[in-house]
């Protein structure tokens, strides 16, 4: 069982591409499935401490995982009933079922029991739960003091993390080979609870990872303030978000940041302030240029904006510039680009579209040839080639005014210090869910930009 940085995410179908490149090594389905619940049974053994376990069996493989944690369950000791939801219809269930040597209860006649193992659906549920189902779930579900989901909570769709019907959260994820989509996007993944994953021998090799601690250059002799990478962040209409952004910069390990646009000088000192002309936006140092955090969408922000993208830099375009770009001329520019979009920015630049946040991210990734940051309490980041990178859930006291501006900065500083686009977004959200959960509770923006430091010192 282990935690899930930097672990692959796979979509069902790829889940199931993965099964059955394990299948042409010569591994056997119903192998795979004794290794998947005996995998749970060990865990679901140590964390029920000898308590009474219900099992809730559904008709395909989810419910044969849960068949043979059930037997494996009772053949170390442990009390163990089983409730199903029908028989078992493929051949790998029939088989696992044949492993259970005791009565099998009706679900909606089930008796509750103090931990509760749910292996009615995983990656196969086609529709939403019927009401029957969810009253059961919900009333068993409610009588334990342990709920433990096997891979993924019944009642949720792996690909999309939409719910089809789960009732409530449960308290641990025992997520199958690889993670999926749904343990990572909302509001499945907040259904979750806490993930884990178990290694079933399949090779879940994947385009999609979960975000890790990322490897960020150190500083040595040869180190100096511009190769450290240098930030210059552009000021707008409301200076606030900037000088956040800036200061941001700074404490994520940027080695001079300039604030183009101020003029006035304040804390923190060490942020250079300089006028906003030709020359300082030419400057050849500038290893990132970050335009938008309060800039506004008046016509001389457009000109700035339009000024910044003539420019060679590397650059990190968030809030208000992205009401002022176009996915066409973000493609038609090139370079190094990375957007930030929350929700409502992503939709004005990229229109409405269907699909998961996982496919809207990729597509809008493709449509502007730029590294897509799709923020909110399930990020999501798409590189123009595919890859993509998902964050683990992250402190809800993100969701304040400036939090934004804040990993703008940090994803700044991680591109001028040398990361490719996707790894510096990778880094940056990283470093910026760290310093929230350092930060604790009721923090403000301004908090968050100076614990960077701290989320950046845990990296040495
Ligand atoms: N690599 C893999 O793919 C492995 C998968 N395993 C398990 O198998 C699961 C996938 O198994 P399946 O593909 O059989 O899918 P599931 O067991 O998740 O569910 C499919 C079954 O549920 C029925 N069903 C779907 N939606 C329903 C609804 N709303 N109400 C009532 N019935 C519904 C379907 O008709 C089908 O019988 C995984 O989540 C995992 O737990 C493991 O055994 C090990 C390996
Ligand atoms: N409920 C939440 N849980 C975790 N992170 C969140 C939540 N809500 C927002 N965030 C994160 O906080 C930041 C908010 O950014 P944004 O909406 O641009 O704020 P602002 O414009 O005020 O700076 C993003 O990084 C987003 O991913
Ligand atoms: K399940």
């Amino acid at each position: 069982m282990r935690k899930i940085a930097g672990a692959a995410v796979l979509t069902a179908v790829e889940m199931r591409a993965a099964e059955a490149g394990a299948f042409d090594r010569g591994d056997d389905a119903v192998a795979m499935m004794q290794r998947a619940g005996h995998a749970c049974a060990a865990a679901v053994g140590r964390l029920s401490a000898g308590a009474e376990v219900l099992v809730l069996c559904g008709p395909g493989n989810n419910g044969g995982d849960g068949y043979v944690i059930a037997a494996s369950l009772a053949a170390a000791g442990q009390p163990v009933r089983v409730a199903a939801l029908g028989a078992p219809n493929t051949d790998t269930a029939v088989q696992a079922r044949t492993g259970w040597h005791r009565p099998v209860e009706a679900l909606g006649e089930a008796f509750p029991a103090p931990v509760l193992v749910d292996a009615l659906f995983g990656i196969g549920i086609s529709c939403p739960l019927d009401d029957t189902v969810v009253a059961a779930l919900s009333r068993l579900g409610e009588a334990a003091r342990l709920t433990i989901a096997v891979d993924l909570p019944s009642g949720v769709d792996s690909d999309s993390g939409a719910r089809l019907g789960c009732p409530a959260p449960v308290d641990l994820t025992l997520a199958l080979g690889a993670l999926k989509p749904a343990h990572l996007l909302q509001p499945a993944a907040a259904l979750c609870g806490t993930v884990r994953l178990l290694d079933i021998g399949v090779d879940a090799s994947a385009t999609a990872q979960v975000i890790g601690p990322p490897t960020l250059p150190e500083p040595g002799p040869q180190s100096h303030k511009f190769n450290r990478g240098m930030v210059a962040v552009v000021r707008g209409r409301m200076a606030g978000a900037a000088e956040l952004c800036a200061t941001a910069a700074m404490h994520a390990g940027a080695g001079y940041v300039a604030l183009l646009g101020a003029s006035m000088p304040g804390a923190p000192h060490a942020l250079v302030r300089r006028r906003l002309d030709d020359e300082a936006l030419a400057d050849r140092r500038i290893a990132a240029l970050v335009v938008g955090p309060g800039l506004g969408r008046d016509d001389d922000m457009r000109a700035l904006v339009e000024r910044a993208l003539a420019s060679e830099h590397a650059l990190v375009i968030d809030g208000d510039a992205l009401h002022l770009v176009t996915p066409e001329q973000l493609r038609t520019r090139g370079g190094q680009i990375i957007l930030t979009p929350h929700a409502g920015e992503f939709e004005a630049l990229f229109g409405r579209s269907d699909g998961s946040k996982l496919d809207r991210a990729r597509a809008a990734a493709n449509a502007s040839g730029a590294t897509v940051v799709f923020k909110g309490p399930d990020t999501v980041i798409a590189a123009p080639d595919g890859r993509t990178r998902l964050a683990p859930a992250a402190n809800n006291w993100l969701s304040t005014a400036g939090s934004g501006d804040v990993l703008a900065g940090a994803i700044a500083s991680c591109l001028a210090a040398g990361l490719d686009p996707l790894a510096a977004a990778a880094a940056g959200v990283w470093l910026h869910g760290e310093a929230a959960r350092r930060c604790g509770a009721a923090f403000i923006a301004d908090d968050l930009a100076r614990a960077l430091t701290q989320a950046r010192a845990a990296l040495t």
